[in-house]
């Protein structure tokens, strides 16, 4: 429980009077049996009536003093927990987003997403159960303890053996518990894995009439973590009537055990009720400790899934003191690179390439799916860092650079484009967030996009709904060429990033690229050929490795491979 106590001791004033409201509650609680033993032994030996109205008058107080104390728990406790778990949550998306895509490959976005909510709720309703319960029944449990054996000795000896068997009892019901508390949250990672699939695929799902199926898909992981969680809920529910019985019996068996030594006159009334009240103070106390412990394993299990996340070690270091300015911008050379994914180390995915790009050249990349060539370009901005060989920009290694410097340089178009819920204006302010409407407005004249974010009723400021589903999907392609744009980066990396433009727009729209990017250099995977018929540099690409290498005009007489993607794209004239 490290975890949360290194976010809970960062309110030690607050800890404190979560300390002082136990202890002060404790001690209200423990004082009004002690005086209502003194109020009937009193009554019963005929005291004078002015003792037995200070003692109501007192006990009245003390009720009161009780009030204040469990309201500065609960108080303290809200504060502590929620407090604890915003800090928390906060600090695991910071650390989410060093990873690298290795590392979310490795975890899982639903599973982080899992932990950020649902596993920091989990310790969030610990952290309650333990401040508000756990402390106050601790305390509570060796004052009522400390009491009952200077009431009545005699009469202990029925606690003396019930508090260890309680105790094993506890201790076998936590480690029952623990793994179903693992198979818990790992079903509701699935849940969360299969409703994100089956909503962000919604479309899909509907064109292919697969609702049925996708039902059943998400029935049988909601029934996993249905069983699992009855299971546990059950262990933990029982428990507690079956606690209330075993007191119950105690409580009859101190009674029976205690006539007998009032008879006697070893015990008197008042002693006998106020140890009633002891025990029961003592038991309950003791149940609600266990309650605590039986929670632990559970908050155990979520809080070793956040530590996880935090343990991570991103494989890609954002390098702070790396490289942050240049001399030249936009020269780039691959030197022998290959790459693997860290899943499949023995297959590389890109082998031996090499290339060198200067400020102002365009370069191309084609090839069948699955040849490398979204791969290739995220080795650049470092989403993946190469296995072997170099990446050098402006004569630096990739490696060497501070990170967030190295991506500045970068406008990174990717394949399926990204929006994010707000208005253009502020997606737009992604690519530069200082951005003037003028810049924006140039961007998007630029890619294109101008003419639709007019047509909108607020323009600019038009809200998109969450992805931009809102928009279709060459408007959306626009926008996130514009969001790049609007950076004015030394390197443009366009991922297939015109396929949804018709052939007019995609002209258009590369034209003005053209004229407008100057000197930045510009990396171009396409499947349509027309797009990269003027590129500087066309590198075919097959299976990771170059096939061939050369301008359209010279890859038509010297590469079959990119004769036969084009032949099957343009008119027989365009091929002469
Ligand atoms: N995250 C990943 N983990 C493991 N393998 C991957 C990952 N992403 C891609 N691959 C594999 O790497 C190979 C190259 O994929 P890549 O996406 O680079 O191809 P591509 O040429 O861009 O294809 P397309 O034109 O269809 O987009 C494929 O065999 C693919 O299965």
């Amino acid at each position: 429980m490290s975890l949360i106590w290194r976010y809970i001791k960062r309110y030690r004033l607050i800890l404190l009077l979560n300390v002082v409201g136990s202890f002060g509650f404790i001690f209200v609680e423990l004082g009004l049996p002690t005086m209502l033993a003194k109020l009937i032994d009193g009554a019963i030996a005929g005291v004078e009536q002015s003792f037995i109205t200070r003692t109501i008058i007192l006990m009245l107080l003390f009720s009161v003093a009780g009030l204040l104390g469990r309201s500065l728990v609960a108080y303290t406790t809200s504060r502590l927990t929620t407090n604890m778990v915003a800090e928390m949550r906060n600090d695991m998306y910071k650390k989410i987003q060093t990873f690298s895509h290795e590392e979310f490959d490795k975890l899982g976005v639903s599973s982080l997403v899992t932990r950020v909510t649902n596993d920091a709720f989990i310790l969030m309703q610990f952290g309650q159960m333990v401040l508000r319960l756990g402390l106050a029944t601790l305390l509570m449990m060796f004052a009522s303890f400390y009491m009952i054996f200077q009431t009545s000795r005699e009469l202990s000896v029925i606690l003396i053996p019930a508090f260890p068997a309680l105790l094993i009892f506890v201790l076998i019901i936590g480690k029952k518990s623990r793994p179903l508390s693992e198979a818990q949250q790992e079903n509701l990672d699935n849940i969360n894995l299969t409703l994100r699939e089956s909503l962000t695929g919604l479309r899909v799902v509907r064109a292919f009439v697969r609702e049925k199926f996708q039902s059943s898909r998400f029935a049988i992981v909601n029934e996993a973590y249905s069983t699992v969680s009855r299971r546990l809920f059950y262990l933990m529910a029982w428990t507690q009537p079956l606690f209330s019985h075993i007191i119950n019996l105690i409580i009859i068996a101190i009674v029976f055990m205690g006539a007998p030594l009032i008879e006697s006159g070893d015990l008197q009334i008042g002693n006998m009720v106020a140890y009633v009240e002891y025990s029961f103070h003592a038991l309950y106390s003791f149940l609600n400790f266990a309650i605590v412990f039986m929670m632990y394993p559970r908050a155990a299990v979520s809080a070793a899934r956040i530590q996880e996340v935090f343990d991570t070690v991103s494989s890609i270091s954002p390098n702070e003191a790396g490289i942050t300015e240049t001399e030249t911008h936009g020269y780039i050379t691959f030197e022998n690179v290959s790459f693997s994914y860290p899943d499949n180390k023995e297959t590389p995915v890109i082998e031996n390439v090499n290339f060198s790009l200067e400020p102002g050249q365009t370069i191309a990349f084609i090839g069948s799916t699955g040849s490398g060539k979204s791969t290739l370009l995220q080795l650049i901005p470092r989403f993946y860092d190469v296995t072997a060989g170099r990446i050098i920009i402006d004569g630096h290694d990739v490696r060497d650079y501070n990170l967030k410097a190295l991506r500045q340089k970068i406008g990174y178009i990717p394949q399926k484009s990204l929006l994010f819920t707000g208005t253009i204006a502020e997606n737009l302010r992604y690519g530069k967030v200082n951005a003037t409407e003028l810049e924006m407005e140039e961007a998007s004249d630029i890619s294109q996009a101008k003419d639709f974010i007019l047509d909108k009723t607020e323009k600019f400021e038009e809200h998109l709904s969450e992805g931009g589903s809102n928009l279709s999907g060459g408007q959306k392609q626009r926008l996130s060429i514009a969001r790049a744009v609007v950076r004015r980066p030394d390197i443009y990396i366009f991922d297939d990033s015109f396929s949804a433009l018709d052939y007019q727009t995609d002209k258009r729209l590369r034209g003005r690229l053209k004229k407008e990017t100057g000197r930045s250099t510009v990396i171009i995977v396409a499947q349509r050929v027309s797009t990269i018929l003027h590129a500087d540099k066309i590198i075919v690409l097959n299976e990771g490795k170059v096939v061939a290498e050369g301008t359209h005009k010279e890859l038509l007489k010297t590469s079959q491979i990119y004769y036969d993607i084009a032949a099957s794209q343009m008119r027989e004239e365009e091929l002469a």
